[in-house]
């Protein structure tokens, strides 16, 4: 932070560039400090899907309704639901469970002059409270919950979202081709070469989060979607390994 209290201006994620003791990620003061850097660097898509989040919130968002940002790290999803609410009786809450990604959140919420309130809430979403839902936003999170998990977790956010309400669900995929794996693999790693990665930076984040973002297959997503409780699932955003999902309550 600045004195002013401040984050401060955008640092240059450098986190692998040296060689270090495998260990696993986490989303520790480290990360949270190069945070949008490293996301939009790493994630093909992102700069897209977030001002996508917006125009799909203001879609969906109903009167009255809460709306939830799980995972919402620095809040660049949860600012884009604050800036698509069209309407002033929505409640609008960013949950994450790393206190330094809290922290920082909270300046840049405060930052962004709107009148809709966000509370944010240091929890795990495997836990926390969800009710009278119209818009929930997983933007790539999921991934990070133990597969065993995912499907309580996708049943009470089903359960609490009100008749035609969605949930935008954005992941990290695998393929179940071998062949398409390595292709896409391949391409999302060219990606991060070409936003500047070292083949060094590459590996040692490779085999950082080996164990911590497991992604599954887009049928299973969808098939578990749908047996969670919602009607629909459209995929409305891929690039390479990377998809964004619209999963809709019958009405
Ligand atoms: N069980 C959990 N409970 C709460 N938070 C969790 C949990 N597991 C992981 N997280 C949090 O989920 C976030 C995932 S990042 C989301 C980006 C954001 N949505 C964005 O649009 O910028 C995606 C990425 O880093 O690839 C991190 O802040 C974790 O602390
Ligand atoms: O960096 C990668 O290779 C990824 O798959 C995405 C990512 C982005 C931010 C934190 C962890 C993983």
């Amino acid at each position: 932070m600045t004195k002013s209290g401040r984050p401060e201006e955008p640092v240059t994620d450098r986190l692998f560039a040296t060689e270090r003791q495998p260990e696993d990620f986490r989303f520790d003061a480290a990360v949270a400090r190069v945070f949008p850097d490293m996301i939009r660097r790493s994630v093909p898509g992102y700069t897209t899907i977030i001002p996508m989040i917006e125009v799909i919130t203001e879609q969906y968002a109903q009167p009255g309704s809460n709306c939830y940002d799980l995972g919402c790290s620095l809040g660049a999803s949860t600012l884009a639901m604050r800036h698509g609410i069209p309407y002033d009786d929505c409640s609008l809450a960013g949950i994450d469970n790393s206190e330094a990604m809290i922290e920082r959140c909270q300046h840049y919420i405060a930052l962004d002059d709107h009148p809709l309130p966000v509370s944010l809430r240091c929890e795990d979403i495997q836990q926390t409270p969800l009710a009278n839902a119209s818009v929930t936003t997983l933007n790539f999170t999921l991934q990070f919950v133990p597969p065993e998990a995912r499907s309580h977790l996708l049943t009470r956010i089903a359960e609490a979202t009100r008749p035609g309400g969605v949930l935008i669900l954005s992941e990290k995929i695998r393929f179940e081709s071998e062949d398409e794996q390595a292709t896409q693999t391949r391409l999302h790693h060219e990606f991060k070469r070409a936003n500047g990665y070292s083949d060094l930076e590459i590996s040692q984040k490779r085999s950082a989060i080996e164990q911590v973002l497991i992604p599954e297959t887009l049928e299973a997503h969808k098939q578990r979607l749908k047996a969670a409780g919602f009607e629909r699932v459209l995929v409305w955003y891929q690039c390479f390994n990377f998809v964004s999902m619209l999963a809709i309550k019958a009405e």
